[in-house]
């Protein structure tokens, strides 16, 4: 059940304790409640689920800016990024990230996850390992409008059994679509035809694949928390509810465990009790304030803001990555962009009553067709005094998203979203006091590294290099910044001055090798150096994977709900 008061509540004492209920808690709060003997208490500082969140194509609607569902973050000043300081959208609201993120579903290349598996020492983290995850998270659908979608996914990689909706586009855009895909056999050697990259094998350019059902956002609260899980007698949601630490500690043996968690509804605090385990699922950002809120952390940081250690973990709220993005834009010769819509009400109207008439039409998605994954080419010097980044070959280093759209109207745009999939910068998260309901210092690194800078010049030579195939000769009018024409340095300027977050922050709990001399949990997810207390999130990924996030995540998710159900049979 959902719960708005903590008076509703049945009890203040469960086997487990689940805080957060994003992208990885509503899954772990999901699979343990599948057991009816185990009762889960699930605490969500946001409140219930958003409803213009689900429609596809708003979603700008609700990054636009400070609201009551965001945390309102803002990073520190990025070097990279001429020293601006930027909003960093994290959702607060069951859901998590997964209630207004931009829906994309990718799951990133087999080397990345078979790299996890190496640094951790557990073949389970290996995309073979994962796959299974991948599957149990996502039930693939036709798409909205239900078109002839042959040959643009593989079904072999894909499962119809899992909970979470993926399906290909229902907002279409014939003539750019056919100008992506033309440009694949005019240039197939460097922008081949790939039939899907979801496979493990993302390099080429694939048809774009999203977490919708029917023309609607499928968020991990209206799935895995939907009507027929939620009335599960053990299963107890409580909104409104901000955690703050992990309180009662004990350490028998030099293993520190705690007896549950302190929260904050309504301006009062209440503890919140777990028989077997505290499973963190608050996200990157949330995850390691509270652990070092709770004395877990590195001690000279926390003694310096007077928190007593309990744990000296350095490497909590360190290793934080994130992809940095930038966009390149043209003028088009084709009215048929998303710019009518966006820019024109009577339009905007008539398809918004379309898909609220028949969930069909350019609501159903973001107007992106399909996405280029690509590497540096073989003789580029970026990677010269460094190793290459890329967990292998078949990685790539750069995502460019193809999209109709920029405005404003008269004229008509193309906007390519290029992001650096592989950065060698790392930020942090670390506290700025020690009142625990202070927000967190945010410090994503972005482009911190020269390495990286270099690499977003290599993205941005591959998207002019895109469209110079001859299919563009007519459609392309001209570049809304022509960035082919600049010098290195002002290019550096342009890159710099405009780059943002992809919302892709993970790594800052990683997950080590269980003698490794750095990391913060081990394979199992279990806090090195505690017991009962288990992080499940996208804070535990050792690397980046190459692709936008929420996959990967479900996939943790899935299997750290398999862990745990593993340990207390
Ligand atoms: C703007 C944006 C766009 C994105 N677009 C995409 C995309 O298109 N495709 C994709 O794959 N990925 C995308 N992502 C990334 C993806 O959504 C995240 O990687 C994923 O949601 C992370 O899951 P999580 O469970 O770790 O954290 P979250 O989903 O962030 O969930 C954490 C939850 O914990 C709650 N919480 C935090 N602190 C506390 C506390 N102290 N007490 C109680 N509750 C707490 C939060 O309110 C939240 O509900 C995007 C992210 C952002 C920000």
């Amino acid at each position: 059940r959902l719960y708005e008061s903590v008076a509703d509540l049945p009890d203040l004492e469960y086997d487990f304790l689940v805080v957060g209920g994003g992208a990885a808690g509503n899954v772990v709060a999901n699979r343990l409640t599948e057991n009816p003997k185990f009762s889960v208490l699930l605490l969500e500082a946001g409140t219930s689920n958003l409803e213009i969140s689900i429609v596809p194509l708003l979603v700008e609607n609700l990054l636009s800016g400070p609201n009551q569902f965001e945390w309102n973050y803002s990073t520190t000043a990025q070097t990279g990024l001429d020293n601006r300081t930027i909003t960093y959208p994290r959702a607060r609201i069951l859901g998590g990230c997964t209630a207004h993120n931009g829906m994309v579903y990718t799951r990133g290349s087999a080397e990345d996850y078979d790299r996890w598996a190496s640094i951790t020492g557990d073949s389970g983290w290996s995309w073979d390992g994962v796959l299974p995850y991948f599957f149990k998270n996502e039930r693939w659908v036709p798409p909205a409008g239900n078109h002839d979608t042959r040959g643009q996914f593989n079904p072999a990689v894909h499962s119809t059994h899992g909970i979470n909706f993926v399906s290909l586009s229902g907002s279409r855009w014939p003539v750019f679509e056919n100008q992506v895909i033309q440009t694949t056999r005019e240039l197939p050697e460097e922008f081949p035809f790939n039939l899907d990259f979801n496979s493990g094998e993302p390099l080429g350019v694939g048809w774009f694949q999203s977490t919708i059902g029917g023309g609607e956002r499928s968020s991990s609260a209206r799935t895995y928390l939907g009507p027929e899980f939620i009335q599960r007698p053990n299963l107890h949601v409580l909104l409104d509810a901000q955690v703050s630490k992990l309180v009662g500690p004990k350490t028998k043996s030099g293993i520190v465990s705690f007896e549950g968690v302190e929260f904050k509804q309504g301006g009062t605090l209440f503890n919140a009790s777990a028989k077997n385990e505290i499973i963190l699922s608050a996200g990157p950002i949330g995850t390691p304030t509270i652990l070092m809120n709770s004395g877990i952390g590195d001690k000279h940081k926390l003694s310096a803001l007077d928190i007593p250690t309990v744990l000296d973990l350095p490497s909590v709220g360190q290793n934080a990555t994130d992809h940095p993005m930038i966009f390149a834009s043209w003028s088009v010769n084709s009215t048929q962009t998303i710019d009518n819509i966006q820019d024109n009400t009577t339009l905007f109207n008539e398809a918004f009553a379309e898909w609220n008439k028949s969930h069909t039409g350019p609501f159903t998605n973001v107007p992106v067709t399909h996405i280029l994954f690509t590497r540096v080419d073989a003789n580029s010097t970026v990677f010269e005094n460094v190793t290459d980044p890329a967990a292998g070959p078949e990685t790539p280093h750069i995502e460019i998203y193809l999209s109709t759209g920029n405005g404003p109207l008269p004229e008509h745009f193309i906007t390519f979203g290029l992001l650096m999939l592989t950065p060698t910068s790392r930020g942090s998260i670390t506290l700025a006091s020690n009142n625990p309901f202070d927000p967190p210092l945010v410090d994503p690194g972005l482009l911190a590294s020269p390495v990286d800078l270099a690499l977003s010049r290599e993205a941005v030579a591959k998207a002019y290099r895109f469209v110079q195939a001859p299919v563009w000769k007519d459609y392309i009018i001209a570049p809304t910044t022509d960035l082919g024409t600049l010098t290195t340095d002002e290019l550096d300027v342009f890159i710099q001055t405009t780059a943002s977050s992809s919302g892709h922050i993970v790594g800052t709990a990683a997950m080590s090798a269980r003698d490794a001399s750095y990391g913060v949990v081990n394979p199992d997810l279990l806090v090195k150096g505690a017991s009962g207390l288990r992080i499940i999130d996208a804070s535990i990924m050792p690397m980046i994977p190459t692709a936008h996030t929420q996959a990967g995540t479900y996939a943790i998710a899935e299997r750290g709900a398999d862990l745990v159900k593993g340990r207390w049979v």
